[in-house]
């Protein structure tokens, strides 16, 4: 029997460096490299579209009108409480069935600012209209089919197998539960980020990606002799410097911090700069912040997230 609406918790991943491995399967395809997740996130809920309009949460006979809803054309769908939709979204939501429920996508992230919110937004869908309509669906199934959508839509190529994650993940090789691997920097810390503007991940991925991916292979070899947070900043510093992706503004914030004695390093894909502990405060920037993700991508209680 299906509750009818479930919310789902995904962190948000800053990417430090990553080579790019397209290939006609989605499920294969990828990326390898390593990110941050971060306790900032996306939140999305999905419920049948009679279930929201009236809260009921009713009967045998309302739960066969809720379920019939979900795969009516199109529910809502809202990002912020703002209509518009993401299309790796849509993908997930076609997979499961689910095209005419009410969608609501929530998060402080800016979008299109390499925070991966395209790919938490697809993962956080899957999670949600699974257990909502009870679709049966496995975790690695659900993040195969969020992964797909994304890889699908151009938007990312890595976010959503290190947002199933959490912590520090490393993607050792690209794809999808049951092709890709991971690994992760077992570390902890505060993240503080700014972020000057979009960056289109699509735009990148489209071009030429051959010196990037040259330049996210060796950085991964040198994370991988050295598996701590430094070596990880570091390795994605001299990424940006060599896939030549580096903006004044992140490569002005990224010296600032590094005078000030911190670790900073640049966000793929977006004009954003991340850094380790306090270093953007003490370098005078005035950040957001949190810590990074301990758990990964998460079915929560609506009440936990009012
Ligand atoms: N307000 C918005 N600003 C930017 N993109 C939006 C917005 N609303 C919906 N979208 C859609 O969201 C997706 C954003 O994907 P994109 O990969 O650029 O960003 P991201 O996932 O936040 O970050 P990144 O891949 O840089 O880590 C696009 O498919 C875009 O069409
Ligand atoms: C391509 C990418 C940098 C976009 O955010 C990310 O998906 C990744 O690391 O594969």
């Amino acid at each position: 029997m299906s509750s009818q609406r479930a919310t789902a918790f995904v962190p948000g991943h800053v990417t430090a460096f990553f080579s790019a491995h397209p290939a006609d399967d989605p499920a294969v395809a990828g990326s390898r490299g390593a990110g941050v997740t971060l306790a900032d996130g996306v939140t999305v809920r999905v419920s049948a579209a009679d279930v929201a309009a009236d809260g009921a949460t009713g009967d045998a006979a309302a739960a066969d009108a809720a379920a019939a809803a979900a795969t009516a054309d199109s529910g809502s769908r809202t990002i912020d409480g703002d209509r518009g939709s993401i299309g790796a979204v849509e993908d997930v939501l076609a997979d499961l069935n689910a095209t005419g429920a009410d969608v609501a996508v929530e998060t402080d992230l800016p979008i299109g600012a390499g925070f991966g919110v395209s790919g938490a937004a697809a993962l956080g869908a899957a999670l949600a209209a699974n257990a909502a309509f009870d679709r049966g669906r496995s975790e690695n199934d659900l993040v195969r089919t969020a992964h797909a959508a994304e890889v699908g839509r151009g938007t990312g190529l890595g976010d959503v197998v290190a947002q199933a994650r959490g912590g520090v993940p490393v993607r050792l090789e690209p794809g999808a539960p049951g092709v890709g691997e991971l690994d992760g920097v077992p570390a902890s810390a505060r993240v503080e980020y700014v972020t000057f503007d979009e960056l289109s991940t699509e735009e990148v991925l489209g071009g030429d990606t051959t010196a990037l991916s040259a330049a996210g292979e060796a950085a991964l070899d040198r994370l991988r002799a050295d598996p701590r947070l430094p070596t990880l900043m570091d390795a994605a510093r001299g990424f940006a410097r060599d896939a030549d992706l580096l903006v004044p503004e992140v490569a002005e914030a990224v010296d600032a911090v590094d005078a000030a004695g911190g670790e900073a390093a640049m966000a793929m894909l977006g004009r954003t700069v991340f850094a380790l502990g306090t270093g953007l405060s003490d370098a005078g920037y005035e950040p957001r912040a949190c810590r990074v993700d301990a758990a990964g991508a998460r079915l929560v209680d609506d009440r936990d997230r009012g």
